[in-house]
Parts: structure tokens; C-alpha cells; sequence
């Protein structure tokens, strides 16, 4: 059933559509570079940035590299993209580029330390991002989890002053830039000029956006937690749903 707000938003002059990645588009696996967005989530996305005054932007914590990959963007694909929670960007051609950011030295440094002081944690494995890092441990066993948990505490505190540390699902990271997607949305929404902005997000990080969003914008939470979303949906394939819905009402908006 389509929500009052989604009705509304469809009716915005220029609407900005800023989706999180995984857990949002994408149910999540095991293996992060398995992940994809599920078939309706790409059918409703697609039909979305076709459209008149209609931008689809993906905001995701994952490195700018990755985020191409997993979300299949075609290389003169019209979808605007955000990665490492907004310290990165790449917006087709016709848009004014958002300067990304440069890393330090230290990252690869502090990486391999936490490498080490990990090693042996079966299940437990680092990604490696281009400003920080990120502890997985959806393959770990609790009392794994919680050591490593353990030997993050003290690593963090020895050695990351000033980075920014946030969780996930089965994830800790920990970045030496703090911006976070309220900044990637605020930079996504200038560029496109943006009259309403729909952000869906299903975790912790998505929550700096949530709180962001102005009073006529829509925000969707997917899955349980706390959320400053107006909208709660069960899972990536409600989301999907919620977007196919947002493509008929906007397409025929637009047809009016
Ligand atoms: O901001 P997002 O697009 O939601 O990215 C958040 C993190 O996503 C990835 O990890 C999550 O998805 C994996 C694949 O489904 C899953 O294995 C993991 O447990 C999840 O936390 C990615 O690996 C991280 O770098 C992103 O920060």
C-alpha cells in the first residue's frame, strides 16, 4: 500500500532517491563482494533514474571502487554514487565533481597492526578501506566475536585517537575521516537541487542521514532498531517494493 509520504514525495519538482547498499538493496551474505541488489530493487532504481527530474544516488559505506562493482553500475550509468560513508564520489557526466578526500599514511599502517593483533581469530577477517578499516565477524564464533571485540577496544584506544569508530551488522569500523552519510546526502542533494529527498538505510551509519533529513523528506528505516525514519519496512525486498511503488506514483506524476 503506498504511504501518504511516498504519494507526496512523487509529487516533488526534483526528487533526489539516496539509498544505502547492503541490507537496504542487497539482503546480506556472507562474503561482501557476492553481495547484489535484488532483482525488483534493480528493475525499480533503474526506472526511477529514467525519469524526468528523478535522481537515484547509492550512499554506501563501502569504498567507491567496490560500490561500482557490487551495484553493477554500467560506466555511463546515471546513477549518482557515494562510498565510504561520503568521503568519496562519482557523479556522471553534467554534474559538478564533489572533491573527494586523500588519505594519510597511516591507514595502511594501522591495518596491517590490526591484522596482526587479530591473526588466528578464525572467522574473524579485516577489509581493507581507503581511509580505515573494517573487522568482520559474521563468520566468527561469539567467543571469537567478543575477543576480537576485546583486542579492537584496546588497539583503538592505543592506536586510533581521533578516528571515528562505528558499528554494523557483524561489523566494527574504524575510520580516520569522519564524515558520515548526512554530509554525502546534504553534498547529493545541492548537486542535483533537490526539492524532497527519500533516504533508506538499515544500520547505525544510515542513522546520521535519517536525523539530517528536512521536514519534507522521507525517510525509511529497513529493519528493526532505533531510527528516526518515518517508515519502517521489513527487509531488502519490502524496500524494493517500497521503490517500485515510488516509480508508479512518480511516472505517473510526471505523465500527468
Ligand atoms: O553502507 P552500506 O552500503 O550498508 O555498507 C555497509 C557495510 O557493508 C558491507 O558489510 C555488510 O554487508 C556484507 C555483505 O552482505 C556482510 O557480510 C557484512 O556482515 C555487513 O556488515 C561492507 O563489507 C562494509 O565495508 C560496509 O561498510
Amino acid at each position: 500500500m503506498l504511504t501518504p509520504e511516498i504519494e507526496r514525495l512523487a509529487q516533488t519538482p526534483k526528487l533526489l532517491v539516496a539509498l544505502d547498499f547492503d541490507g537496504t538493496l542487497a539482503p546480506l551474505v556472507d562474503v561482501p563482494s557476492d553481495s547484489r541488489m535484488t532483482p525488483a530493487a534493480r528493475e525499480a532504481i533503474d526506472r526511477l533514474a529514467a525519469l524526468p527530474q528523478t535522481h537515484v544516488a547509492l550512499v554506501s559505506g563501502r569504498m567507491l571502487g567496490d560500490l561500482r562493482l557490487v551495484s553493477e553500475a554500467a560506466p555511463d550509468s546515471a546513477i549518482l554514487l557515494a562510498g565510504s560513508h561520503g568521503a568519496e564520489f562519482d557523479l556522471p557526466p553534467g554534474h559538478a565533481p564533489i572533491v573527494a578526500r586523500v588519505p594519510s599514511g597511516q591507514v595502511a599502517v594501522r591495518t596491517r597492526e590490526v591484522e596482526t593483533a587479530l591473526a588466528g581469530l578464525d572467522g574473524v577477517w579485516v577489509e581493507h578501506k581507503p581511509f580505515g578499516f573494517v573487522v568482520h565477524t559474521r563468520l566468527a564464533n561469539e567467543d571469537n566475536t567478543e575477543l576480537a571485540g576485546e583486542i579492537l577496544d584496546r588497539f583503538a584506544s592505543e592506536h586510533l585517537a581521533g578516528w571515528r569508530a562505528r558499528g554494523g551488522h557483524d561489523v566494527s569500523e574504524f575510520s580516520e575521516r569522519a564524515e558520515g552519510k548526512d554530509g554525502a546526502v546534504r553534498a547529493l542533494r545541492a548537486a542535483v537541487h533537490a526539492t524532497a529527498v527519500l533516504f533508506a538505510g538499515d544500520d547505525e551509519t544510515d542513522e546520521d542521514a535519517l536525523a539530517a533529513l528536512a521536514p519534507n523528506d522521507v525517510g525509511v528505516r529497513v529493519g528493526s532498531g532505533v531510527t528516526s525514519a518515518s517508515v519502517r519496512v521489513a527487509d531488502a525486498h519490502e524496500m524494493a517494493e517500497v521503490l517500485a511503488q515510488l516509480a508508479d506514483a512518480r511516472t505517473n506524476f510526471r505523465s500527468a
